[in-house]
């Protein structure tokens, strides 16, 4: 493996975090007063050890640092150096806790973990309808009105970056839409971004998990853009701010896209050291030419949102101070129109490309993967997570 992949992701993943979790043994089994006994928290900390599926970082941060304050308290060690990726992300999450007491840090792991292992006891990818909204979505607000179902990026704190929790929940989102009685479904994001595209931390990895991790990102890629080319609804995209990456070349998979004049569209894929996705190396140069597709897809050239309405990417911009008030009103009146000739009607338009979009969907995360393990690739998302470079 290259030297720069090595230090970059030493040390984190998920048996790291299995091996900070073990229980001393001093520890005892008394029930406490309040919240969950020492007894259960043991137990969960030994349920992590035979959970199957990585939680993605947030949560593996999360419970490392939960572990640290039932187990030590606040934090009290000295800050790791700025380039210590790591290990200063552990410190700030359990830093972060400030003063919690001890029994709610106890409490708060036991209802993490119990989270995750009813979560991966399921056996098929999408849960069934009634488990779904017991369990509710982490990153996402997912909400049906007047015949609109609204699934919102809720990670505004983090421009709304696409972790591995996220797509996966995207993905269940957009499974429980297809199936529910709205007409319409709409994608947005909450804050002040529309999405920064992928989250860079999903590469925060240890060597040797590299080519395993590349191999199931490429999965997951090829699950989540599958999803929206299946999507059997008008499906609509809400852009109420800057678009990055992925969060710009999907929206060619939308049937209309709606953006703030606030919004641009940026795909920094050649300064990432990574290439195209979500089909976009075919539709962005049907769409607008090649000419203009390889100005953002080879040289990242970030795009107003006029821009992008003229290369046919976006449907209609709106004013920022009315944006919200007329992309709302325009839905409600369509989600009046009869549900299933709206519904036939996109599959019409969309059922002639749908086997060519699958390829090209399989043959661009084949690619991905190959370039998730390149040197150019690292080095650009190390320059991004030490405060190097941003776009
Ligand atoms: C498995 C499927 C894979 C599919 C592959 C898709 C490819 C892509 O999507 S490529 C695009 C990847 N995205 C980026 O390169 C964007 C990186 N982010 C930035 O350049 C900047 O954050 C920004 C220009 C989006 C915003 O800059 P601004 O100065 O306004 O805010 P920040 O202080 O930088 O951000 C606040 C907070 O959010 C974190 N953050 C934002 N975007 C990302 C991201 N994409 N990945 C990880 N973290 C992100 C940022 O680090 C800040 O966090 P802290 O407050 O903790 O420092």
């Amino acid at each position: 493996m290259a030297g720069v992949t090595g230090r970059l992701v030493r040390g984190w993943c998920l048996r790291a975090v299995r091996s900070s979790l073990q229980v001393p043994a001093q520890l005892h089994m008394s029930k406490t007063a309040m919240g969950a006994s020492q007894k259960d928290f043991e137990s969960a900390v030994n349920q992590m050890k035979l959970l199957k599926k990585d939680p993605g970082n947030e949560v593996k941060l999360k419970l490392y640092a939960h572990y640290k304050q039932a187990t030590e308290g606040p934090c009290n060690t000295p800050k790791p150096a700025v380039f210590d990726l790591i290990n200063k992300a552990k410190w700030d999450a359990w830093n972060a806790l400030g003063n919690l007491p001890k029994e709610t840090a106890r409490q708060n792991y036991v209802d993490l973990v119990s989270g995750l292992s009813s979560s991966s006891d399921s056996s098929s990818q999408v849960k069934p309808e009634a488990d779904r909204k017991q369990a509710g979505y982490e990153t996402l607000v997912m909400t049906s009105e007047d015949g609109i179902t609204k699934i919102m990026l809720n990670r505004p704190t983090k421009m709304n970056a696409l972790t591995t929790q996220m797509y996966q929940e995207i993905m269940l989102a957009l499974e429980a839409a297809s199936k529910d009685d709205s007409t319409i479904t709409v994608l947005t994001g909450n804050g002040s971004y529309f999405s920064s595209g992928n989250d860079l931390t999903n590469f925060v990895i240890s060597p040797d998990e590299l080519e395993e991790r590349a191999r199931r990102g490429a999965i997951l890629l090829r699950d989540f853009v599958g999803c929206f080319i299946d999507f059997p609804k008008p499906l609509v995209a809400v852009v109420n701010g800057p678009a990055v990456g992925i969060s710009v070349t999907i929206l060619r998979l939308f049937d209309l896209v709606y953006a703030s004049d606030r919004a641009t569209f940026h795909t920094p894929f050649s300064h990432l050291g990574q290439t195209p996705e979500a089909c976009s190396s075919y539709t962005f140069p049907s769409l607008m030419g090649p000419a203009k597709a390889a100005e953002m897809l080879i040289f990242g050239k970030k795009l107003t949102a006029a821009e992008a309405c003229a290369r046919g990417l976006v449907t209609e911009v709106f004013p920022d101070s009315t944006f919200q008030k007329e992309v709302w009103t325009r839905l409600k009146a369509y989600s009046k129109l009869p549900r299933n000739a709206l519904r036939i009607s996109k599959q019409m338009i969309r059922n002639h490309e749908k086997e060519k979009l699958h390829a090209i969907n399989a043959e661009e995360s084949r690619i991905l993967q190959e370039r998730w393990q390149s040197d150019e690739c690292m080095n650009a998302i190390m320059n991004f997570l030490s405060r190097k470079a941003k776009l």
